[in-house]
C-alpha cells in the first residue's frame, strides 16, 4: 500500500507486511512550515498559522467561510494510548485530519521499571507496551498518513526508567521523532536509583541529539504530584534548569529542548493571574529552548466541559505568552483512558483555540510593569532554592533529604517531598565503571568508549552498528502466541466478513456506548437510576463515568458508558435518503428561460428567521444564487397574509418556515395554508414548502403540502424541488 484512500479504512495487515524490512523514511523532529505574518486565507488574514493541509476536516463553523481550515503555526500534540497499536492507528488517522501532528504515546503502567526491551504487540490497558514492533508499524502508518494529509508527523514516546539507554536506540533506530526523557523522572515518580537514572539519561540523551529528536521533559508531574500544584512553581523552574543543562553538557541542542509547561492551577482558583507570572518567568528564564503548553493533567477530572475550559484557558496562555507546541490532554486523563472523540475534541479546542488567538498580541499585550513583581519573585524562589540544593552537597544530597515535591512553597517547607536514597532504590549499584577495552555497541555514546585513533565512524571496526547499518537489527515478531495483533485482528476479519459492526470508543468494534441522563433525583439515586435505565436497555457492564450535580435535590445529570450485546448489520441499514439536488446549471439555465418567484416568511407565532434567511439570501447559497426572485414577508407573519401575498405577486411557491411545536401548531399551519391555498383556487398552481428543524417530508405531505425540509437545508435542495416540480408540470401540459 503505497497511499491511501480517504475512502478507505487504512489496512493494518498491510502495515505489518514486511515489517522486518521496514525502514524510517527520516529521522528527527519537524516544526511546521510557518506562512508570513498576514497571509490571506480565504478573505481573513492571519498573523500566526502554517501551511494548509492536503487533506483535513475543519471545525464545526468552518462551512460559513468557505470550510476553510487554517493550520496554526503551533504543533498541535494527540495523546493516543489505547492500549491497542492497531486502534491507536486508525486514530492516529483521525486525528491528523483533525490537525494533529505530534502523535504521543501514552506507555503502559510502569514500563519505566523494566530492565529490557518488551517484545512483539501485547495489549495493554490504560497506555500501550512500547515494543519494537509497536514502533515500526506505528511509524510506518504515520508515513502513509502524512502523505495522505500532507503534513510531516512527529511520532513521540518515552525514553525513561531502568532500559532507558536500550530505548533510546531503539527509537534512535526507528525514526521515532520526539520523547520525553528526564532523570529527574525516574528518580521521583518510578523509583529508579539516582546515579543509575542520570547515568543512562546522559546516555540516552546523546543518543537522542545524534537522532535529532525533539525532548520533553518530566516537569509537569511535580504538578501532578503535588497536593496543591502552585507550591511547586519555584521547584519546577529548578527542575526545568536540571534538565535542561543536564541536557546542553551532554550534547542536545537548546531548540530540541522542550519543557513541559503546565500552569499551576485551575478555577476556582484566579487561574489566570496566577498562571501567567509563571509562564512569563519560564519563558525569561529558558529564552532559546522549547516550550510544550500542557493543561494540569492534576485536575482534569472526567467532566468534559470542564477539562474543554481548561484546556482553552491553557491555549489562550499560549498564545498570550509563546508556545512551541500545545498539547492536548484528553478529559479521559481524568478517566485514564483516552477515546476517539475525545483524542479529537481535544486537537478541535487547540486548534479552535490557537485560531480564535491568532495575532492577539497586536492589540493585546502583557502589563509588564504589573506582572513584574510576581515574576521576580518566582525567579528569587527558584534561585534561594538552587543555592540550598548546591549548600546541601548538591542534587543527589538535596534528594535524600526530601527537597523535592515537597508541598511548600519554597521557602516555605512541609518536610512532605519525596526522598531517594542516593545508594538506593530499583537499581542501585548497577552502575559499574566501564572496563578499560569497553566499546558502546552503537557509534553514538556518552563517555569512555575504547576506541583508535582516527576512526571516521567507530562501527566501522564491527562493519557498521545498527545505526548505521540497519540490516543487523534484529526484528523479533511475536513473542506470546496468545496475546498478539495477529490473534486481534482475527476477529475484527470475521465480523468484516460478516458485514456486521457494533459501536466502539477505543478498540474496533468494542460494543461501548455513552449515554447521559439527568434525573430529578439526589446523585445517589441518580447514578442507581441509570444504571437502572441500562439494565432494563439489556445494555451490558454500566458503568458511571462523570456526574454533575444540578440541585442537591431538583436534579442530577450522569453519564454512563455500556455495552451493547448485540451486532448491527450493515447491509440491514436503511440510509436516510440524501435531499436530491440538481445541478447548478441545471438551475441557473431552466430560470433564466422560466422566472420563478416565491413568497417566504416565518408562519404563526414564530420569531425564529436564521434558517430561511439561508435558504433565501445569496450569501448563504440561497435560491437568490439561482435567480429565483422572492418577496420575504418576516416573522409571525398569519397563513393568511402568506396565501394572499401569493396571490398578489403570482408566486410560484410559498417557502413557509415553522420551528416552533407547541401542541402541534407547525402540523396546524401546514393543514391551514393547504386549505386556505383551496379555499382561493390557488392551490394547484402554487407549490408550498414547509421547512424548520423539527420537519421532515413525509411529515409535510402528510399534511397537504409539497415538502418539507428539514435541519442542515440549503438552498439548492429548495431551488431543485421547486424547478423539478415545474418541469413535471410542465411536461404534462
Ligand atoms: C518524563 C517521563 N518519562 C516517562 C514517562 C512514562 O513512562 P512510565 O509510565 O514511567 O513507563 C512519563 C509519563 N508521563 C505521564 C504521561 C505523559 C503526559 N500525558 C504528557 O503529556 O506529558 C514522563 O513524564
Amino acid at each position: 500500500m503505497d497511499k491511501l484512500d480517504p475512502r478507505k479504512q487504512i489496512d493494518v495487515e498491510e502495515i505489518l507486511k514486511d515489517l522486518d524490512k521496514y525502514r524510517p523514511k527520516r529521522r528527527g523532529w519537524t516544526w511546521r512550515k510557518k506562512l508570513p505574518e498576514g497571509t490571506k486565507i480565504d478573505r481573513y488574514d492571519y498573523h500566526q498559522i502554517s501551511e494548509l493541509l492536503k487533506n483535513s476536516i475543519p471545525l464545526p463553523a468552518a462551512h460559513y467561510f468557505n470550510n476553510i481550515d487554517p493550520q496554526p503555526d503551533v504543533v498541535i500534540t494527540s495523546e493516543i494510548a489505547s492500549g491497542r497499536f492497531e486502534d491507536d492507528i486508525r486514530r492516529m488517522r483521525m486525528a491528523a485530519w483533525h490537525g494533529a501532528d505530534h502523535i504521543m504515546v501514552i506507555r503502559t503502567l510502569g514500563q519505566s521499571h523494566f530492565d529490557g526491551l518488551i517484545e512483539g504487540t501485547p495489549e495493554g490497558v490504560g497506555g500501550i507496551p512500547i515494543t519494537r514492533k509497536q514502533v515500526r508499524a506505528t511509524r510506518k502508518a504515520l508515513d502513509l498518513i502524512e502523505e495522505e494529509v500532507g503534513r510531516p508527523i512527529n511520532f513521540h514516546s518515552y525514553v525513561s526508567g531502568v532500559a532507558g539507554p536500550e530505548i533510546a536506540v531503539l527509537f534512535a533506530e526507528e525514526g521515532v521523532n520526539g520523547a520525553h526523557q528526564d532523570p529527574q523522572y525516574n528518580v521521583l515518580y518510578r523509583g529508579v536509583n539516582p546515579v543509575r537514572s542520570f547515568v543512562d539519561a546522559a546516555v540516552a540523551k546523546k543518543i537522542m541529539a545524534w537522532a535529532n529528536m525533539l525532548q520533553i521533559d518530566g516537569a509537569h508531574n511535580a504538578n501532578a504530584s503535588a497536593k496543591l500544584a502552585w507550591t511547586v512553581m519555584p521547584e519546577l523552574l529548578v527542575q526545568h534548569g536540571i534538565n535542561c543543562m543536564y541536557s546542553v553538557k551532554v550534547g542536545m541542542p537548546k531548540e530540541n529542548i522542550a519543557l513541559s509547561t503546565v500552569p499551576p492551577v485551575i478555577a476556582p482558583l484566579p487561574e489566570m493571574r496566577i498562571d501567567l507570572p509563571y509562564a512569563v518567568a519560564l519563558r525569561e528564564l529558558f529564552q532559546g529552548y522549547r516550550f510544550r503548553a500542557q493543561m494540569n493533567t492534576r485536575y482534569i477530572e472526567s467532566d468534559l466541559f470542564d477539562a474543554t475550559r481548561a484546556h482553552v484557558l491553557n491555549a489562550v496562555l499560549s498564545r498570550l505568552t509563546s508556545a512551541d507546541l500545545q498539547s492536548t490532554i484528553t478529559p479521559d486523563e481524568g478517566r485514564n483512558v483516552p477515546w476517539h472523540i475525545n483524542s479529537i475534541r481535544g486537537v478541535e479546542t487547540a486548534k479552535h483555540t490557537l485560531l480564535a488567538m491568532d495575532g492577539i498580541k497586536k492589540y493585546v499585550k502583557i502589563d509588564q510593569e504589573a506582572i513584574r513583581e510576581k515574576v521576580r519573585e518566582l525567579k528569587m524562589r527558584a534561585i534561594l532554592m538552587l543555592e540550598e540544593i548546591i549548600e546541601m552537597g548538591g542534587y543527589f544530597e538535596a534528594l535524600e533529604a526530601g527537597m523535592f515535591v515537597d508541598n511548600g512553597y519554597y521557602p516555605e517547607r512541609f518536610g512532605d517531598g519525596i526522598a531517594r536514597k542516593k545508594d538506593g532504590e530499583l537499581a542501585a549499584g548497577t552502575v559499574v565503571p566501564r572496563d578499560h577495552d569497553y566499546m558502546a555497541p552503537v557509534c553514538e555514546h556518552f563517555g569512555y568508549n575504547n576506541l583508535p585513533e582516527g576512526l571516521e565512524k567507530p562501527c566501522d571496526l564491527i562493519n557498521g552498528c545498527t545505526f548505521h547499518n540497519p540490516d543487523k537489527i534484529q526484528f523479533i515478531d511475536e513473542l506470546d502466541e496468545t496475546d498478539n495483533v495477529n490473534l486481534r485482528l482475527e476477529k475484527i476479519k470475521d465480523m468484516k466478513k460478516r458485514n456486521v459492526i457494533k459501536p466502539e470508543v477505543e478498540w474496533f468494534a468494542d460494543g461501548w456506548i455513552q449515554l447521559d441522563m439527568t434525573f430529578s433525583l439526589p446523585e445517589e439515586y441518580a447514578e442507581a437510576a441509570a444504571l437502572a435505565v441500562c439494565e432494563k436497555l439489556g445494555l451490558e457492564e454500566p458503568t458511571i463515568i462523570a456526574k454533575t450535580v444540578l440541585h442537591p435535590s431538583e436534579g442530577t445529570y450522569v453519564e454512563v458508558k455500556a455495552k451493547v450485546p448485540f451486532e448491527i448489520k450493515i447491509d440491514e441499514l436503511e440510509l436516510p435518503k440524501k435531499p436530491e439536488t440538481l445541478p447548478e446549471e441545471e438551475l441557473f439555465s431552466f430560470v433564466e428561460k422560466r422566472p420563478i418567484k416565491v413568497v417566504a416568511a416565518t408562519v404563526g407565532e414564530d420569531e425564529h428567521s436564521v434558517g430561511l434567511r439561508e435558504v433565501l439570501d445569496i450569501k448563504h447559497g440561497g435560491i437568490e444564487k439561482y435567480g429565483i426572485k422572492y418577496v420575504y414577508l418576516g416573522t409571525s407573519v398569519p397563513p393568511e397574509k402568506l396565501i394572499d401575498a401569493a396571490i398578489e405577486t403570482g408566486a410560484d411557491a410559498i417557502l413557509a418556515s415553522m420551528i416552533i411545536t407547541h401542541n402541534d401548531v407547525h402540523i396546524k399551519n401546514m393543514r391551514r395554508l393547504n386549505e386556505l391555498a383551496i379555499e382561493k383556487g390557488i392551490r394547484d398552481k402554487v407549490l408550498i414548502i414547509v421547512g424548520g428543524t423539527q420537519i421532515n417530508n413525509d411529515m409535510a405531505i402528510e399534511n397537504g403540502v409539497d415538502a418539507g425540509f428539514g435541519r442542515g437545508t440549503k438552498g439548492i435542495h429548495v431551488a431543485s424541488f421547486i424547478v423539478k416540480k415545474l418541469k413535471e408540470r410542465e411536461s404534462q401540459k
